[in-house]
């Protein structure tokens, strides 16, 4: 699978970058207050004192610095930038209450942040909320190899949890392009749902406890670790794809699947949009249970890996690719399994070329591929993102109207995604940001995907670019009553505010 280098290269973009205040160098991300007529909120300004406050509490683990605190304010797709001056790493769930009891009382807003690896602008600031890091909150706590149930603090790198695990012949249930860099904590908080949903389904069903600080300080320790718990409502639910607005999350209980003894990865080439659907179902009845990963990606993808990444296709010039992961127990009986059922694909013609794969080498490369298309993406210019449940049938749809709409106007129109899912990964590039471009595709993509009874939210959340929009996914009592738990669980309103649910309409401005 892709290198955790890839997704990290946001990084490395940022310190190359000039001052923060200011958009001095072409190279500059617009801050997000210029970009979109956002209002600041009346939080309270942070003083020396306050600084001097975090010093006591964290000594070393305070950064004002304007370089360092920098990429702290930048997304990695270096699409929206807050003005944050104040970065605080805490090590412990008591840091983590203190740091929030102070700021609630000060009136002064937190974004809280894991890896930054997310596409909505949810994780970095807007304007100049104090940025609360989970990185060093990097600790496993305890991993329990009967029941497989791994307890760890919600800085833990996903990529790195997977590798203690699979030590001990497990694996973590989720994985996703951006493993090397993003936090376990980040992952529940927007309910990633990556490459292994297929398989062993979403966060809200492998968490099983978390413990979370509350807007007013106090830590609420639902951190179980138990399959069944039936005692009253299923409050961790609330916090999984919250994005940070209900509570920090600092540690997780997570339900982690046996390491598969055997896997093979299938890359094949399909002639039309009909046959990728028709390979899926012929698949998914002919390989069953050992089924793990059912991803495709157009031609157009492929192109752009092939040109910016110099990564080579392994089969022969077609519209669509499908990429096949089988897990299971026996390889022998998974590999005849995987034979008949690619024999039959050639023979019906649902499939023209193909490659299998059963050492790690070669399934990681024919991963990347797929794993490596948003990085290659972002050579193209800005990428303007959508990130779509629909009817599977109707999936491409979707990009071939949005191709016809825009024509000229978009550089690239491309779709790929966990099609296994339902989940359509819609990107549109152009050499640079433009407001009438932004017009062209948004509400239309929404209204497209609400006529099909859609989420305009797969997996990504709603962050900070798409909270306007969530009366296209979510009925009006439903916004109603998630405002409600929000005033609720934080009445002043201070955790990662301007993000996930509406408010007064706001305008783009350049
Ligand atoms: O960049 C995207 O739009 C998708 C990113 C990620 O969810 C993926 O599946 O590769
Ligand atoms: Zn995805």
């Amino acid at each position: 699978m892709a290198s955790p280098a890839v997704w990290r290269r946001g990084a490395a973009w940022l310190r190359g970058c000039r001052g923060s205040r200011g958009c001095a160098g072409a190279r500059e991300v617009v801050p997000t207050c210029e970009r979109y007529a956002v209002r600041r909120l009346p939080f309270g300004r942070l003083a020396d004192g306050d600084v001097a406050f975090f010093e006591r509490l964290m000594p070393g683990r305070v950064l004002t610095g304007q370089e360092e605190v920098k990429p702290f304010n930048v997304d990695w797709l270096r699409s929206v930038r807050g003005c944050s001056q104040l970065v605080l790493k805490p090590q412990t769930t008591a840091e983590v209450s203190q740091v929030l009891r102070y700021c609630y009382e000060r009136n002064l807003a937190v974004n809280p942040q894991g890896g930054n690896t997310g596409l909505v602008g949810g994780s970095v600031p807007v304007f100049d909320e104090i940025i609360l890091s989970t990185a060093l909150m990097n600790r496993i706590i305890s991993f329990d190899k009967v029941s497989g149930i791994l307890v760890c603090q919600a800085g833990c790198v996903l990529e790195r949890l997977n590798e203690y695990l699979e030590e001990q012949g497990f694996i973590m249930p989720l994985d996703l392009g951006a493993k090397g860099s993003c936090h376990i904590g980040g992952n529940v908080a927007t309910n990633a749902g990556g490459l292994r949903l297929l398989r062993y389904g979403s966060l809200r069903g492998t968490v099983l406890g978390l413990e979370v600080v509350l807007a007013d300080g106090s830590a609420l320790d639902c951190l179980t670790s138990l399959r069944k718990d039936n005692t009253g409502y299923d409050l961790k639910q609330l916090f999984i794809g919250s994005e940070g607005t209900l509570g920090v999350i600092t540690a997780v209980s997570i339900l982690c699947p046996q390491k598969p003894k055997a896997v093979n990865v299938a890359f094949l080439g399909c002639q039309s949009f009909a046959k990728v659907l028709e390979t899926f179902t012929t698949c998914r009845a002919m390989l069953g249970e050992i089924l793990s990963a059912y991803e495709f990606m157009d031609e157009k993808c492929m192109e752009l890996v092939e040109r910016h990444l110099k990564l080579s296709s392994p089969v022969a010039d077609s519209p669509f690719y499908v990429l096949i992961e089988t897990s299971g127990s026996n390889s022998t009986h998974d590999e005849e399994k995987l034979n008949n059922f690619l024999e039959q694909a050639m023979a019906s013609g649902l499939v023209t070329d193909g490659t299998v794969a059963t050492d790690h080498k070669k399934m990681k490369v024919l991963w990347s591929l797929r794993e490596r298309i948003t990085e290659a993406l972002t050579h193209e210019g800005y990428v303007y993102k959508y990130d779509i449940s629909l009817p599977v049938g109707k999936l491409y749809d979707l990009v071939t109207d949005m191709r016809a709409r825009l024509g000229h106007g978009a550089k690239n129109v491309v779709g790929y995604g966990h099609l296994g899912d339902g989940n359509l990964h819609l990107n549109i590039t152009a050499e640079s940001y433009s407001h009438s471009l932004l017009d062209a595709i948004e509400p239309f993509v929404y209204e497209w995907t609400a006529r099909c009874s859609g989420s305009i939210s797969a997996e990504h959340g709603l962050g900070f670019k798409k909270k306007q929009f969530i009366q296209y996914s979510k009925p009006h009592k439903a916004v109603v009553l998630m405002q409600q738990f929000k005033a609720m669980l934080d009445p002043k309103g201070i955790l990662n505010p301007y993000k996930t649910l509406p408010s007064a309409p706001e305008r783009s401005m350049s």
